[in-house]
């Protein structure tokens, strides 16, 4: 068939196509979301239903697209794995960032109502940009998701002591602010415990470990759409991290911990608050104390996922569960699981995100 004249135009077009072989990593972030939370009023320092929104359409994002092995979300940002040899749109950078920019920006407007219920949408469109970075190892790899949640842990600890103080407390901004210039985490942690009564270590894992979005076995019946579940402990008012009684100052010093991710003397915020939230069924659970932000936490269809011979040794929490029913793969079928977990450090790669970097099957490239 003959070209038209006009399509020349088409040469101007330049080839976007990302190098093979690494890791794609697609972040995308909120534009202006300071001033976005406050027009909708979100709660301070996090807000469930905003973190819940944002897991939805995460989740709707790793559902269209297979090879995001794994997501991390953290106040208005989203980050996306994609496997090594993925061959998504020819590994078109322009079409892989947009279609994951726009996926995840209409399913935040189209699930809006279902989480903020008693306004029918946004008071105007939620505007979010998204980019690519290429990783070539495992290293960087594990290296970027520790960034992103020890970038969550400072933030939130700050934005925690700093809304205590303002709403508690009783200080402006400014003064709540000049309080804080000069402290390092584990004085904010001993001026909560203190003076607020709070054991940050007890507050909800959703808003100090962020977000993550796992591919695990979830049952064959759940809806992989789901509305997602509010936490108990994330409810307002709940007082799940409220201490009775005032502790001395050993306590102090032991429910604290050491804290494992390196912070400057002095910590500045970084403008972010916090996220977190769950797949289809999914109940998060505190566990083990590890790595300093501390807890490990288990999905209710990771549970039902572990072998029949594991699950009689022990369950998610370490418990002996001998004489449960033994899950059966049958009823289980892969799908997108949301998690608030430690993924700093070795524990988590070589567990639940050992998948992740798993040599892949060679794969013929397109040519
Ligand atoms: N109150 C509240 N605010 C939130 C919550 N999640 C995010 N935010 C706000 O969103 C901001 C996100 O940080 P940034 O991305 O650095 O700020 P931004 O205004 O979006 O700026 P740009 O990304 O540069 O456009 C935080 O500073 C908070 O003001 C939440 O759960 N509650
Ligand atoms: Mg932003």
């Amino acid at each position: 068939m003959a070209k038209s004249k006009y399509e020349y135009v088409k040469e101007f077009e330049t080839d976007d196509r990302m190098l093979r072989n690494v890791y794609v990593l697609v972040r995308i972030d909120g534009k202006g979301f300071h001033k976005f939370s406050q027009t909708h009023d979100f709660a301070k320092p996090n807000d469930v239903r905003g973190i819940n929104l944002m897991n939805h359409a995460a989740r709707c994002v790793m559902n269209e697209l297979d090879d995001i092995l794994i997501a991390f979300g953290e106040s208005d940002e989203y980050s996306f794995l994609f496997r090594k040899s993925t061959d998504l749109y020819q590994r078109r950078e322009a079409k892989i960032v947009s279609t994951v920019v726009s996926l995840f920006t209409s399913a935040y407007v189209y699930y809006w109502n279902d989480y903020f219920t008693e306004l029918k949408r946004p008071l105007y469109p939620p505007v979010f940009d998204g980019r690519a970075v290429l990783y070539p190892s495992e290293v960087e790899v594990k290296d970027y998701f520790a960034w992103r949640q020890a970038d969550t842990h400072i933030n939130n600890l700050f934005n925690t002591s700093f809304w205590a103080l303002v709403e508690e407390g009783g200080l402006t901004p400014k003064a709540a602010e000049a309080r804080l210039c000069g402290t390092d985490s584990k004085d904010k942690n001993e001026m909560l415990f203190t003076e607020f009564n709070t054991n940050y270590s007890k507050l909800p894992a959703m808003y100090r470990k962020g977000s993550v979005l796992l591919r695990e076995q979830i049952p064959k019946d759940a809806d992989k759409d789901a509305i997602i579940p509010t936490l108990p402990e994330t409810l307002p008012g709940s007082k799940s991290a409220k201490v009775t009684p005032a502790p001395d100052t050993t306590t102090i010093a032991l429910q604290s911990g050491p804290d494992p991710i390196s912070e400057p003397v002095s910590e500045a915020p970084s403008g972010h608050t916090t996220p977190v939230a769950v797949a289809s069924p999914v109940v998060s659970q505190e566990t083990v104390m590890q790595e300093g932000i501390d807890s490990n936490s288990h999905s209710e269809s990771m549970k039902r996922s572990i072998d029949a011979s594991e699950a009689e040794q022990q369950d998610a929490e370490g418990e002996p569960v001998a004489g449960k029913e033994a899950p059966t793969f049958k009823r289980m079928k892969k799908g997108v699981v949301i998690d608030h977990i430690d993924i700093i450090g070795e524990k988590f790669w070589a567990g639940r995100g050992a998948y992740i970097l798993a040599p892949e099957k060679k794969k013929k490239l397109r040519s």
